[in-house]
């Protein structure tokens, strides 16, 4: 399942705080927010409950105040998802995660931080680069999405025309940027500057919230390689870590920026299909698991009653067209998005008054998120792979020998099938053999 975390974050509500009120409250992973217009109006103890609503996530955190016993650092964030990414990541699965929310409520802070209070990226960064060259390989490149076209933020580029890169796709790798720079780091220095050298590249522009905001999407990704050793052959456990911050949720919304409307239009376009994209694989996840259930309850009452086989679909709806395609965002994070990868999303929201409808469809989004069943598979070296299999297969092979053995109760019959078995079992040790010759 996809991992859900809420971060609620100070700064809208200090820009406002002569007016804004706060009405978020985060109550262990539960984020509760109080609608103050229903609450002026009515005061019934039927329409009380209109007033608050509640969301609830694997983990909820607070940042408004530090004094607050509540608090959530940026260590307590790491210590919960940046350790989760990092798990993944030594075990070889493929990780993304993720920061969604209104421009302003904190997406950069938490996924980069400032240096006085480093954020996620750095950190998981940091703990990667302690292990490494020679057995631990460390790639990673830094990416823009602005206006649905794709730059290097690494890469010295024309300035005239710096969005030039293209997506592809590679029938078995899936979504890549070609000509994306890949950086090999050998020690967190490395990493600091390349990371602020991609921040400081990022597309900014005035908002009506703050100066500073981000209108791009950036996508950070670590190629995380470790050079181990299983069966006795030398292998690989490969991992790639995507790390997303999104531009401000409210860009889905056309009327929001009306004097930039190419820009809006286009940052729009990743941010409604990625929208679009997470309904859609929440609403099939949710078909996919009510037809496991169906077909259980199905087999249970066939067992009993030794009735017809299950008729196939039991709904027979099919799940529906997910269009990744549409959007640069999630073709690239197609796989990230539904498929073989373990992603967390971050939603990130401001407790002030001001931010309610945003705040509200921020949580509505995440929380139809947390619908979506990802399959993460751990990746495999090829022949590795391959002399498990036959591992495998000749342990099998051999159970079923014995077996025969033991029973042995029509001696004719049984040496052919001993002659056949043990042929088998030995055509399955020289492949592995072979394999251990050409490495
Ligand atoms: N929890 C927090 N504690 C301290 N400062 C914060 C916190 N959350 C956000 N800020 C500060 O508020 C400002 C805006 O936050 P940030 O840039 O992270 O917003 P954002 O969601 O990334 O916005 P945008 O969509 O424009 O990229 C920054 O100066 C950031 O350092």
């Amino acid at each position: 399942k996809l991992h859900l975390a809420t971060f609620v974050s100070n700064r809208p509500l200090s820009k406002r705080a002569e007016g804004g009120r706060v009405i978020v409250e985060v109550d262990d992973k539960v984020a509760k927010v109080r609608n103050i217009k229903v609450d002026s109006r009515l005061d019934s103890s039927w329409e009380s409950r209109e007033k608050t609503v509640a969301f609830s996530f694997d983990y909820c955190y607070w940042s408004v105040d530090p004094e607050d016993p509540k608090y959530a650092s940026q260590e307590m964030v790491f210590q919960d998802l940046g350790t989760s990414v990092l798990s993944g990541a030594f075990r070889g699965y493929n990780i993304c995660l993720f920061a969604y929310g209104q421009t302003g409520s904190g997406k950069t802070y938490t996924m980069m931080g400032t240096p006085a209070s480093i954020g996620l990226t750095p950190r998981i960064c940091e703990v990667l680069s302690e292990f490494n060259f020679p057995f631990f390989l460390f790639l990673f490149s830094f990416l823009e999405i602005y206006n649905e076209r794709v730059r290097d933020l690494l890469k010295q580029s024309d300035k005239t025309k710096p969005y030039t890169l293209r997506v592809r796709e590679h029938p078995e790798t899936g979504p890549y940027v070609q000509g994306l720079t890949q950086h090999l780091v050998t020690d967190y220095k490395q990493v600091v500057k390349l990371l602020e050298e991609g921040i400081a590249k990022r597309i900014t522009a005035a908002t009506h919230i703050h100066n500073a905001s981000s209108r791009s999407h950036a996508v950070f990704t670590i190629h995380y390689t470790q050079a181990i050793l299983e069966n006795n052959l030398p292998s690989e456990i490969a991992s790639k870590i995507n790390l997303v911050d999104l531009a401000g949720s409210e860009r889905a919304d056309p009327s929001y920026c009306k004097d930039r409307i190419t820009e809006g239009a286009n940052i729009n376009k990743s941010l409604v299909t990625l929208g679009i994209v997470i309904s859609t694989l929440a609403q099939n996840s949710q078909m996919f698991s009510s037809c496991q259930s169906i077909t259980s309850i199905t087999s249970e009452a066939e067992s009993g009653r030794g009735d017809n086989p299950p008729s196939g679909s039991s709904s027979g709806r099919r799940p529906a067209y997910i269009p990744y395609r549409d959007s640069i965002l999630t073709w690239l994070l197609k796989d990230s998005l539904g498929g073989n990868s373990k992603t967390i999303m971050i939603a990130t929201i401001s407790p002030a008054s001001s931010s309610y409808n945003e705040t509200m469809s921020t949580l509505r989004y995440a929380a139809n998120a947390k619908n979506i069943i990802n399959k993460p598979r751990v990746n495999e070296d090829a022949n590795v792979k391959l002399i498990r299999e036959l591992r495998e297969e000749i342990d099998r092979l051999k159970a079923m020998l014995m077996s025969f053995e033991l029973r042995n109760s029509s001696p004719s019959w049984s040496d052919d099938r001993d002659g056949n078995l043990t042929e088998l079992v030995l055509q399955n040790e020289m492949k592995v053999c072979m394999i251990y010759l050409m490495l």
